[in-house]
């Protein structure tokens, strides 16, 4: 479904040089929901700029249903950390979830109802007339979040989307996001900074090296499909799992970049195959 393929990228200015990513591949499959973290500044959002097509790799290759990414694809739909910068602030609710729905050039009758049904997934079937403004931030979120369902894409990339909410919030936002995978079944990728935010949410966690960044660890979440805040997070596997990511994140941030990454990881038997859904 989603390729991502011996990923290299260099930025090149005229005094410096830096190799942000040096290799990552990885595969993620129809329907799933994948976590990415790893130390500030290994090079996250550059990865998720190469899979969306806003930026190019300096080797390798993003390949989204056996086709080569060269710029946003169709099916492809991105949100961002800042809410705030992404809604437009002249336009309505309905209007900012309704925009990429004409852009995509569906008919008036289908627009209505995608946000409508996108509007009441995300709770807020009642805000549609209100301006971004005049929302709190993690309502302004989940308005994001909704032009991204209503769009109907096959793959969603989440980059650290509820950095910027408060701790309750961000538990209802996660469950939202748990919620929405359940009901359309998007493949979804989820870049976040948070370990247990990671485990929580995802069916596996990719733990990425520090910069030049390669991936560490894959790790499948083998939590029990239903989760909630309370029960999920205070079972003993979680605590298990998140010791796990901790323990990798922390090796990643000392480890030399040439270091092999395999020998640094704890043997566990979580890690399993990811070929299917
Ligand atoms: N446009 C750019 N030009 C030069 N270097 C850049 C550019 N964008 C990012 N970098 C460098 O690439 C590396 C990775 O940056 P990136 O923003 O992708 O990391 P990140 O993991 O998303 O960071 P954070 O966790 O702090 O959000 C950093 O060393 C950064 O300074």
């Amino acid at each position: 479904m989603l390729d991502v393929r011996g990923i290299k990228k260099v930025y090149e200015s005229k005094d410096r040089t830096v190799e942000a990513v040096r290799d990552l591949t990885f595969t993620l499959g129809q329907g799933e929901l994948a976590c990415l973290v790893g130390p500030s500044g290994c090079g996250k959002t550059t990865l998720l700029k190469i899979m969306s097509g806003l930026l190019e790799p300096t080797s390798g290759e993003v390949l989204m249903d056996g086709a080569r990414v060269s710029g946003p694809p169709p099916g492809m739909a991105v949100v961002f950390q800042e809410y705030g910068r992404s809604l437009f602030p002249w336009m309505t609710v309905r209007e900012n979830v309704e925009l990429p729905l004409k852009q995509k050039k569906l008919p008036t009758e289908r627009r209505r109802q995608l946000v409508e049904e996108s509007l009441a997934a995300v709770g807020l079937a009642e805000a549609h007339a209100a301006y971004p403004w005049q929302l709190s931030g993690g309502m302004q979120q989940r308005v994001a979040i909704a032009r991204a369902v209503a769009y109907e894409p096959h793959v969603l990339l989440m980059d650290e989307p509820f950095a910027a909410v408060d701790a309750q919030t961000r538990a209802d936002l996660e469950d939202l996001i748990r919620d929405l995978w359940h009901k359309f079944k998007v493949t979804t990728l989820f870049v976040t900074h948070d370990i247990d935010e990671a485990v929580y949410l995802g069916q596996r966690v990719l733990i990425l090296s520090n910069s030049p960044t390669v991936i560490r660890d894959d790790l499948t979440i083998d939590l029990p499909d239903e989760r909630d805040q309370l029960t999920t997070r205070s079972s003993p596997r979680f605590a298990e799992l998140r010791a796990r990511v901790y323990e990798q994140i922390h090796r990643a941030k000392t480890a030399s970049p040439d270091e092999p990454v395999a020998a640094g990881a704890t043997p566990a038997p979580v890690t399993q195959d990811h070929s299917g859904a």
